[in-house]
């Protein structure tokens, strides 16, 4: 296990305001496009490369397998399956016209793994933090480093105590 700091910060994102952000990165990547496929980093990448998928008529859908997080602890990351020689071979085997989707971008080292497959696909993030920044191609939002981004598939629905009660 690697040594991590906990995020000081905690940016709870609900599934209304993920839509929106999936829906204006879909907008800017269309400015870019067209993609013969998508490659969805599992498991976050899956849902926003849903949503970008069928904004941007993108009907081969791809996935590359990595893991690196348990809830908020880095690990070793481990690659548990690769893109398919189908999809590499769309991108003529260094990723041109392939987009890569993740929900976010930040360490980077996700992204770098990936970018050493396919160096020369287009890479998108929903969400990105500054060290990870410099590895993606289009994002939507940036959150400072010390910010834990809480996705809505992690989440529920749970009392908040009123603030005079000493709620943060
Ligand atoms: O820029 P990095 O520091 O590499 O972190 C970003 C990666 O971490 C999270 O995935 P995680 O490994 O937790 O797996 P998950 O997508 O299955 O939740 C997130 O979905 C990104 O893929
Ligand atoms: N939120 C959720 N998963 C993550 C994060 C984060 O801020 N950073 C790396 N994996
Ligand atoms: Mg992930």
């Amino acid at each position: 296990m690697i040594a991590h700091k906990t995020p000081d910060k905690a940016f709870p994102v609900s599934w209304d305001q993920f839509h929106r952000d999936c829906r204006a990165l879909s907008w800017r990547l269309n400015e870019t496009g067209p993609f013969h496929a998508v490659v969805a980093i599992t498991r976050g990448g899956l849902v926003p490369a849903a949503i970008v998928a069928r904004e941007l008529g993108v009907r081969v859908i791809d996935t590359v397998c990595i893991a690196s997080y348990d809830h908020l602890h880095k690990s070793e990351l481990k690659v548990l399956k690769g893109i398919s020689d189908m999809t590499v071979k769309l991108g003529g085997g260094s990723g041109r016209n392939l987009l890569v989707v993740d929900d976010l971008v930040d360490t980077g080292a996700t992204a770098r793994v990936v970018r050493s497959m396919i160096p020369d696909a287009h890479f998108a993030t929903v969400y990105a933090k500054p060290l990870g920044k410099p590895l993606v191609d289009t994002f939507i939002t940036e959150v400072s480093q010390d910010t834990w981004i809480y996705f809505p598939w992690d989440l529920d629905l749970a009392f908040a105590p009123p603030l005079r009660d000493g709620a943060a």
